[in-house]
């Protein structure tokens, strides 16, 4: 069923009556959740991934993300219901379906440099099953004008654009909350090529998500949207980094400080720490830097300096803490709490822990290496030693808030490290409990 031309009302009624078929393309940890969600308000999902393992597995029933709390009963139920099924046949499905939805990675060099040849290889298969009246749409995060560049691939197809509609709707989600914000945790924006397909468009996301759709003016506008979001994260994560180690020559504590500033509504101090990671809120500043031509987006350069220059500044605050009990870096034994960009997700793009390791090395410190979420390998990799207690170890570096880093057994800890040290970079630990057990505790903002 070609839903251009139909009201949001009637897409929505064709929706849970199961009248027309939805392909999403990249079955990962924003895919699946959004195949899933799709499926279970009624309509025909096929679920294309380049991954014959992960096909295997949803065809199966099976989850393979394990970082979505509701995914495995979401994907089970709608697979069981012959709503949900998937294929490596990114043709096979465009050809079937009336609605594609490319969420393939859109990854970048650490400059933000895109590597966009999963999102044109989709475009590519795509194009040689779109029927007129199909409307495609991008929600993998993207340059502003990416969206639209696809067009000549598409039109590959024998069709102008008009003939198919294009849309871009951002995945506004994070990985943990994703069904949750998926079906309503905040609207949808929608930008697309025309009224009809954008009134098509409102219709499907409307049918998903509680909190409704923010139509756009353009397709770019959109883009522009989910970009500029984490942007602003970039600049006021650089802005806590900032004034949190002013805080420390100031012998003030940061996060003190912060909290009580940010009872005023239009205060929002984000947290300090150990520097910003992950595929997003690093690189989507570079998408707003990369394509600035006549304007000079000074302060979104220097955040990312600011949030860069994290990783360094923990290892600084690590040597005075040794020096402060006579110890050198060069010799003691560091313990690094974290391998991934954050708790939670086992993702390293941008971890902290991986300069921090390094420039501990490069002093001639013995590091070792934990995270709940890594192997012995990960460790590896990072270049640090996998160790799963605290023996003799001289300071505790925690670069990711994992929950398990929340919940350390400080008195037991205390017992077993050699010297008492904790550089707390994702201010999970309680201060005076640290300084209780005898810690000499430190964190950004706070010496
Ligand atoms: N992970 C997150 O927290 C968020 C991610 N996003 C965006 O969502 C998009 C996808 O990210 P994730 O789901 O996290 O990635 P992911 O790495 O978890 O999953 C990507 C999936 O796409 C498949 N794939 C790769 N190339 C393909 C191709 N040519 N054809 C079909 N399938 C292909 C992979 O096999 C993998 O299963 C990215 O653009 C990202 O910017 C947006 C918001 C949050
Ligand atoms: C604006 C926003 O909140 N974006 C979210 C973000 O999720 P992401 O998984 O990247 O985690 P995040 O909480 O932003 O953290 C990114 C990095 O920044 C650090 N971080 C985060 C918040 C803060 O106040 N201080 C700080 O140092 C984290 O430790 C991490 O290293 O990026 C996601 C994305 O765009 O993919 C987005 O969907 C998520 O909602």
């Amino acid at each position: 069923m070609k839903l251009i031309g139909m009201s949001r009302e009637e897409v929505k009624e064709a929706f849970r009556n199961g009248e027309f078929t939805i392909a999403v393309y990249g079955m990962g940890k924003m895919g699946l959740p959004l195949a899933a969600v799709f499926a279970d308000h009624g309509a025909n999902v096929i679920g294309v991934d380049i991954n014959e393992k992960v096909v295997e597995a949803i065809n199966r029933g099976k989850n393979h993300i394990n970082e979505e709390p509701g995914l495995d009963e979401l994907v089970k139920r709608n697979v069981e219901a012959g709503r949900l099924r998937a294929t490596t046949d990114g043709v096979w499905a465009a050809k079937r379906a009336d609605v594609m939805v490319i969420l393939v990675p859109t990854l970048t060099d650490e400059r933000g440099n895109m590597k966009l040849e999963p999102v044109y290889d989709v475009a590519e298969k795509i194009s040689r099953g779109l029927e007129k009246g199909d409307i495609v749409i991008t929600e993998a995060t993207m340059p502003p004008g990416t969206t639209e560049s696809l067009v000549p691939i598409l039109e590959k197809s024998g069709l102008k654009l008009g003939e198919f509609g294009l849309a871009h709707a951002p995945e506004r989600t994070m990985t943990g909350t994703a069904i949750r914000d998926i079906t309503g945790q905040y609207p949808k924006i929608v930008g697309a090529s025309d009224e009809k397909t954008l009134e098509a468009v409102i219709g499907i996301y409307e049918t998903i998500n509680r909190k409704g759709v923010i139509p756009m003016s353009s397709i770019k506008a959109a883009e522009a949207v989910k970009v500029f979001e984490g942007v602003y994260r970039d600049v006021n994560i650089a802005l806590a980094n900032e004034l949190a180690m002013w805080c420390e020559e100031h012998g003030l504590d940061a996060l003190e400080v912060f909290k009580a500033a940010n009872t005023q509504p239009y205060c929002h101090l984000h947290m300090p720490g150990a520097g910003v990671g992950g595929h997003c809120i690093p690189v989507y500043p570079w998408f707003v830097i990369n394509l600035a031509r006549k304007t000079n987006p000074r302060l979104t350069k220097t955040a990312r300096e600011i949030n860069d220059s994290m990783p360094h500044h923990v290892v600084e605050l690590t040597v005075k803490a040794l020096n402060s009990v006579g110890k050198p870096l060069k010799g003691s034994s560091i313990l690094v709490l974290g391998l991934t960009f954050r708790g939670g997700v086992r993702e390293f793009m941008k971890a902290a822990a991986k300069p921090i390791i390094e420039e501990l090395k490069e002093w001639g410190a013995k590091v070792y290496a934990y995270d709940p979420l890594c192997t012995r390998e990960d460790a590896e990799r990072f270049g640090a030693e996998w160790k799963e207690d605290f023996k003799d170890v001289d300071a505790v570096i925690i670069t990711a808030d994992h929950k398990e880093f929340k919940e350390l057994d400080l008195e037991r800890i205390t017992e077993e490290m050699r010297t008492r040290i904790i550089v707390d970079g994702r201010n999970v630990i309680d201060p005076q409990k640290a300084k209780k057990v005898g810690f000499v505790y430190v964190r950004v903002g706070l010496v």
